[in-house]
């Protein structure tokens, strides 16, 4: 495994103070980062959030899609416990990068869904690999989660790098009438435990 840990430096939010831990990635150049708040190598579950980078949302307020404010609603809810960890992923746009998750949007504006789209430029729906957590969370001394997504896939991927997820923690939130159809296309493609809107 090609992660190494770098350091580790305090990282204060409006939520609260965490750690911020730095690892770098010598195969991929990838920087990623895990934020933890509390005491996380005792061995109880943790509760935790593998957030993915999405640069459109996490810092420019994009509505089309909810990762902005799934990533807040995450450190809020660590914030409250006082205890957890948020690894964030450097694998922008479901792993295909930034200038392609821009042409893939480029191509729903003319129609396509977002899984359509990604398969229009050649792309697997989803392109993540999730190697560098096992890395990331032995380093925190972390062996078990109690994980906030609605993706089975990561809960799968989790146990593939030998974390147990004792808990799946549903994390539904920044539904809005520009992301409908992205929330749309993840339930019913990609099979996220999305709960439709109430009519
Ligand atoms: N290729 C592509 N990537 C997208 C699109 N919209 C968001 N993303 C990326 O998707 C990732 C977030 O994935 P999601 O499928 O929304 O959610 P998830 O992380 O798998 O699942 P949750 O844990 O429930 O949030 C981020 O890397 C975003 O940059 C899109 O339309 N196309
Ligand atoms: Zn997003």
């Amino acid at each position: 495994m090609s992660i190494r840990y770098v350091a580790t430096s305090k990282l204060p939010t409006p939520y609260g103070v965490f750690a911020m831990h730095g690892f770098e990635d010598s195969e991929t150049g990838k920087e990623h980062v895990a934020l933890t708040m509390g005491v996380v190598d005792d061995g109880e579950p943790v509760l935790g959030r593998v957030h993915s980078e999405c640069l459109t949302g996490d810092a420019l307020f994009s509505m089309r899609c909810d990762c902005g404010a799934q990533l807040q609603a995450a450190l809020q809810a660590i914030a409250k416990e006082g205890r957890g960890v948020l690894l964030y992923l450097r694998q922008e746009g479901r792993g295909i990068g930034l200038m392609n998750k821009i042409r893939a949007y480029k191509l729903q504006d003319a129609g396509a869904d977002t899984v359509e789209a990604n398969e229009q430029l050649g792309f697997g729906a989803d392109m993540r690999e999730y190697g560098m957590c096992e890395v990331m969370l032995k380093q925190l001394g972390i062996r078990s989660l109690r994980l906030m997504t609605n993706n089975p896939r990561k809960v799968k991927a989790m146990e593939t790098v030998g974390v147990t997820v004792t808990e799946r923690c549903p994390l539904q939130t920044g539904r809005n009438p520009h992301n409908e159809r992205y929330l749309q296309t993840k339930a019913g493609k990609l099979g996220h435990w999305i709960t439709p809107p109430e009519t």
